[in-house]
């Protein structure tokens, strides 16, 4: 299994093009079940990930092609198999979003269940107890998810009791072909669903209240097919900017706008990292000393989850303490004994932790669990003392495309072990 090593110390300067956002790209190929006509997605990031989604929709019947090099993704065909197996659900969560489009085109669908991961246990209820509002017979069997809707899927007012970011998206995406008019009432407004949402509207559906918490869905015959730039990677950003600043450096944040940070600007800045909006994109740097700021998470445009670990990192050796707390997933503190192997100073306790700022980490071999606790690792090990080598690349590959050469371009040390 590959590794990363990071020899830390090195100040980064220079600039990162940000990628197309995993979080939009994975719904946003669903799409393509809602159409015949083909769904075409510019600005597609090179993720494991995203070629899970690619395996899984083309197993369903879709005709895939995914151009790297020129960052594009057509998906086009009738779905000729409407199971998603559990080989490619349990390698990523995210295929839950056939359900919705599925259902709603060829009114029936088998999906296994995603399990839990290491973040949490994650139930999909909300997706379900949606689907059934619409309409739709939900049974489960063997581990799958039967969803059947015979007559069709018929418009609802669902009223969320918790933001659900995957549910929004499913169940938006189900309400473009359903009968009569669908609202979604607490409704997540990441820039990923507003995303999704814009695409939608472009392949003929017909949405109202795009960007804000109540969406209202008036369900149409038949959608279209459409080309959809994928917006940036407001947590791959975010990441870098994380990195930029533990190392005291000055990036640019290649075409990314600041709005899409949310809350996590104003704790950057308040923890002394400058922000400045330019034309090209934002320009993230650290000229004083980094200072401990409290950060909770909530649903945009609160202080993003996958952001958690890495600001961790950051506070790490912030001055002054920050207290952090977690309220989105009840296990997402595994970064924690690893960075505190480096040198950290953190107290966790339930869904809080305290960190108190130290004036240097020392690199270690470290190994995470999941994506973001992955990266916030090799944020620790760009400011450590000495090498760090992080194990269990494949968590990174899920949603960063080429971290290394990203961060070895603005002048890190670091490389990947092959094995
Ligand atoms: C592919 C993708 O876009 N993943 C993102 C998405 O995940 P995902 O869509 O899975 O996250 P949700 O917003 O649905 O989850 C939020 C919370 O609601 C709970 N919940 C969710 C659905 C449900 O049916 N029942 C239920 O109880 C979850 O366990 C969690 O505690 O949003 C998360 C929260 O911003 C991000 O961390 C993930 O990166
Ligand atoms: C938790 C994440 O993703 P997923 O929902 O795909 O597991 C993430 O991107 O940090």
């Amino acid at each position: 299994m590959d590794r990363i090593r990071i020899r830390g110390g090195r100040t980064l300067k220079g600039s990162i093009a940000i990628g197309g956002a995993k979080n939009a790209a994975l719904p946003l190929m669903a799409t393509a079940l809602l159409t015949g006509e083909g769904v075409t997605l510019t600005n597609a990031p090179a993720l494991s990930d995203v070629v899970t989604m690619a395996a899984l929709l083309a197993q369903h019947g879709l005709r895939v092609e995914h151009d790297r090099a020129g960052r594009h993704i057509r998906l086009e065909g009738e779905a000729t198999n409407l199971e998603a197996p559990y080989d490619l659900v349990r390698k990523m969560r995210a295929s839950i979003l056939v359900l919705g489009p599925l259902l709603a085109r060829y009114r029936e669908a088998r999906v296994s269940l995603p399990g839990g991961c290491a973040i949490g246990t994650r139930p999909v209820d909300l997706h379900l107890k949606g689907l059934e509002a619409m309409g739709a017979r939900i049974d489960l069997e063997g581990g799958y998810v039967h969803a059947s809707a015979p007559e069709g899927l018929k418009g609802a007012r669902i009223l969320f009791p918790q933001v659900s970011v995957g549910a929004t998206e499913n169940l938006l995406m189900a309400a473009t072909l359903a009968r009569g008019t669908t609202t979604l009432v607490n409704a997540a407004r990441e820039p990923e669903i507003c995303d999704l949402a814009t695409c939608l509207v472009a392949m003929g559906a017909n949405i109202e209240g795009i960007g804000s918490d109540r969406l209202v869905i008036e369900g149409v015959e038949s959608l279209h097919g459409t080309t959809h730039p994928i917006l940036p990677d407001r947590i791959e950003a975010g990441t870098f900017a994380c990195a930029a600043a533990i190392t005291g450096g000055e990036v640019l944040l290649k075409g990314v706008r600041q709005e899409i940070f949310g809350a996590c600007a104003a704790n950057l800045r308040e923890a002394g990292v400058e922000l400045t909006q330019e034309d090209a994109g934002l320009r993230v740097a650290r000229v004083d000393g980094l200072r401990g700021v409290d950060a909770i998470t909530e649903p945009f445009p609160g202080f993003a989850t996958d952001m958690q670990a890495q600001f961790m990192a950051l506070m790490a050796v912030a001055e002054g303490a920050s207290m952090i707390t977690e309220t989105i997933f009840e296990n997402r503190f595994m970064h924690v004994p690893e960075l505190t192997r480096m040198g950290a100073r953190i107290n966790a306790h339930g869904s809080s932790a305290i960190v108190r700022g130290v004036s240097r980490l020392t690199g270690a071999p470290v190994m995470a669990t999941d994506l973001r606790a992955s990266v916030s690792l090799i944020i620790a090990g760009l400011a450590a003392q000495g090498d760090t080598v992080v194990n269990r690349v494949y968590h990174l590959d899920r949603g960063y495309e080429q971290v290394e050469q990203k961060l070895a371009g603005v002048g890190a040390d670091i490389e990947r072990l092959r094995e």
